[in-house]
């Protein structure tokens, strides 16, 4: 990554979401050394009741990610709050604001793509989402991703939740460009939604990043089964990154950071501690998985598609 300020810098002509760092490394030859393998980490964060703290020990972490080796880190769901309804009103703040600044110079800092987890969000017009912002290794926030689908489940007897008791929706897809891959990002109850992982493999992903929390139901129960489904249909990299599990908290998450190979391999995972987990991504295994087993030239258009309705440069802008 150490050619990529000054690459940016001489690409400055170009606006940030036509800006690929791909095209600036060195010599073929380097690109591609330096494009197929890279180290992601997972943070997976002791959420508490003081935001600072939260923030203060993300940053933290994520150095001490940078430190080990990691080319891109990823934060949990609601890093910087307790996951709960209640909460989101009394934690949400405006992106940019001070955390998203934070999260801006630790991915600088440290010279990180970083995927800011997310944290409640409210936008001008008041309404509260649930977003994640995702930083280039310059600090640049390159992608704002609002949760699109809420989580209101019933679970009688074992866990009622209803997000949209105080969150709206968002309604655009999140893919941003590496040197190594193109990722997408979505946010933990958006894992259960088959299409959306198609449309990102459809538009060139290979890692797809869910910061999420299950729970102590629904985790032991579909968690992984999830991170291999959306793995295997399209053949690509899956990253999940829980909050550590706090017992007392109203909202117990399950922890199992993990991550999912495109042969639906776990490739690294923990228990529910607090940790880094750290993984080899190599995009040489993502060719070998779709060569041999070519789903990809083997589907039956003629029969049935996902499409993306949303193929608009427009639609894909963040609406406040
Ligand atoms: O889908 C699930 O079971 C959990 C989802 C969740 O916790 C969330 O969306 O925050």
């Amino acid at each position: 990554m150490k050619n990529y300020e000054s690459c940016r810098s001489r690409r400055a002509d170009l606006a940030d979401e036509y800006f690929f760092p791909f095209d600036c490394f060195g010599t073929a030859l380097e690109r591609r050394a330096m494009a197929t393998k890279f180290k992601l980490a997972l943070v997976q964060l002791a959420v508490g009741a003081s935001k600072g703290d939260n923030i203060a020990r993300a940053v933290a972490m994520v150095k001490q990610a940078a430190a080990a080796g990691a080319q891109m880190v990823a934060l949990p769901e609601c890093f910087n709050s307790p996951y709960g309804t209640n909460y989101f009103p009394e934690y949400a703040e405006p992106i940019p604001g001070p955390c998203t600044d934070a999260l801006a110079k630790a991915a600088k800092d440290n010279s990180v793509f970083l995927i800011g987890g997310s944290i409640p969000e409210k936008a001008s017009d008041g309404k509260l989402y649930n977003t994640s912002t995702i930083y280039s290794p310059e600090g640049t926030m390159i992608g704002v991703h609002r949760k699109i689908h809420l989580f209101d489940i019933d679970v009688p007897g074992k866990i009622r939740f209803q997000e949209s008791e105080s969150l709206t929706p968002g309604n655009t897809f999140t893919c941003f460009k590496t040197p190594y891959c193109d990722v997408g990002v979505a946010i933990c109850y958006d894992i259960r939604f088959a299409e959306l992982a198609q449309v990102y493999a459809q538009r060139g992903c290979k890692l797809l990043v869910y910061p999420g929390a299950f729970n102590m139901t629904t985790g032991p129960a579909h968690w992984e089964a999830l991170q291999k489904g959306r793995a295997l249909d399209n053949q690509l990299y899956v990253a999940t990154v829980s909050p550590a599990r706090d017992e007392s908290a109203s909202y117990v998450a399950w922890g199992h950071s993990t991550v999912v190979s495109p042969w639906g391999e776990i490739v690294a995972t923990t228990e529910h501690e607090e940790k880094i987990v750290y993984a080899d991504i190599d995009m040489a295994r993502v060719e070998e998985v779709r060569t041999m087993v070519p789903l990809r030239n083997q589907r039956r258009h003629d029969l049935y598609k996902v499409v993306d309705l949303t193929q608009t440069s427009e639609t894909d802008k963040i609406q406040k």
